[in-house]
C-alpha cells in the first residue's frame, strides 16, 4: 500500500524552479530518504509535504487522501507528524511526561467533567496512555530515562525524546528534518537503529550520506528541483547520474 504519494509537484521562487514536476511514492512501513546537493529542493519538498508551503502544481496524498490544500494542523489530525532540526521538547518535563503530553492533545474523552469526577472510562484511557508511553520509550531506547528531565539530556537523547513524542499516537507518516544534525557518530548510529526498527512510514531529509545509506529502504535524489533517481541505497550509490550530480 502506498502511504505517501507526491505527484507532479512544482514550486517556483521567481525564476527559480525549486521543485519541477516532482513525483515519487513511499510504501507503508518504508523509510524513504531525500538527498541532493545544496539547493536541490529538499527543504522545499519537506515544506510542501508538511503543509508549510503550497505547491503551484501537483498533489500530495497520505493514505490515499489528498492533503494538498490542507493546513498543517489538519494534516496533523490526518496522522502526519514531523520533527525539527532544532529539537523541540519540554525541558522542564520528564521524558515520560514529554511523551504523555504528545498524546494529550487527543484528550482522554469526556472533557473537564470526566477529569473532575475521575470517570471510569477516563481512568481506562489513562491506563492505555501510560502503556503507550512505556511502549514508545522502549521503541526509542529511552526506558532507562523515563524520569529524567529532558533539559538535562544530551542532544542525542533529546532527539530521541522528540522522536518518541512524534511516534506517540501512531502517526501514518513521520517526517524527519535533518535528524542527525548536532549528533556525534555514536548518537547517529543509535538513531539509525531506532528508525530502522520502526513500523512507521518515514520520509527524511538528511545530509549525512552514511546515515541515509544505512537507514533508508529507498532514496529519492533531487537535483535542481528534479528527481534524478530513485532506488535502494545500493542502486543509488552505483548510479552514475547521481555521482555526476554530487561531483558537480
Ligand atoms: N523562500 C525562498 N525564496 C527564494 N528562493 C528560494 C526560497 N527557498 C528556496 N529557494 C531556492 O529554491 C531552491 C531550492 O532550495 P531548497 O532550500 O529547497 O534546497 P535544499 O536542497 O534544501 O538545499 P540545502 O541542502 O542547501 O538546504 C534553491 O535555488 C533556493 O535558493
Amino acid at each position: 500500500m502506498t502511504m505517501l504519494a507526491v505527484e507532479g509537484v512544482s514550486v517556483a521562487f521567481g525564476g527559480v524552479r525549486a521543485l519541477d514536476q516532482v513525483s515519487f511514492e513511499v510504501a507503508a512501513g518504508q523509510v524513504c530518504g531525500v538527498i541532493g546537493p545544496n539547493g536541490a529542493g529538499k527543504t522545499t519538498l519537506f515544506d510542501v509535504v508538511s503543509g508549510l508551503r503550497r505547491p503551484s502544481a501537483g498533489r500530495v496524498s497520505v493514505a490515499g487522501r489528498d492533503l494538498t490544500g490542507v493546513s498543517p494542523v489538519k494534516r496533523a489530525r490526518a496522522g502526519l507528524r514531523r520533527t525539527f532540526q532544532r529539537t523541540q521538547v519540554f525541558g522542564r518535563l520528564t521524558v515520560a511526561d514529554n511523551v504523555l503530553a504528545a498524546l494529550d492533545w487527543h484528550g482522554g474523552g469526556g472533557g473537564l467533567a470526566a477529569d473532575l469526577v475521575g470517570w471510569p472510562g477516563r481512568r481506562r484511557h489513562e491506563g492505555e496512555r501510560r502503556e503507550r508511553v512505556t511502549e514508545v520509550l522502549r521503541l526509542c531506547g529511552l526506558d532507562g530515562l523515563r524520569d529524567a528531565y529532558a533539559a538535562a539530556l544530551p542532544v542525542g537523547q533529546r532527539r530521541l525524546v522528540e522522536l518518541a513524542r512524534a511516534l506517540a499516537d501512531w502517526p501514518a507518516l513521520l517526517l524527519l528534518d535533518e535528524p542527525t544534525s548536532g549528533l556525534d557518530a555514536g548518537q547517529t548510529a543509535h538513531l539509525g537503529e531506532v528508525v530502522r526498527s520502526l513500523d512507521t512510514t518515514v520520509l527524511l531529509v538528511e545530509h549525512d550520506m552514511g546515515f541515509v545509506m544505512d537507514t533508508c529502504d529507498r532514496i529519492v535524489v533531487l537535483d535542481l528541483g528534479k528527481v534524478i533517481a530513485t532506488g535502494t541505497p545500493a542502486e543509488i550509490s552505483e548510479n552514475p547520474v547521481v555521482r555526476a550530480a554530487y561531483l558537480g
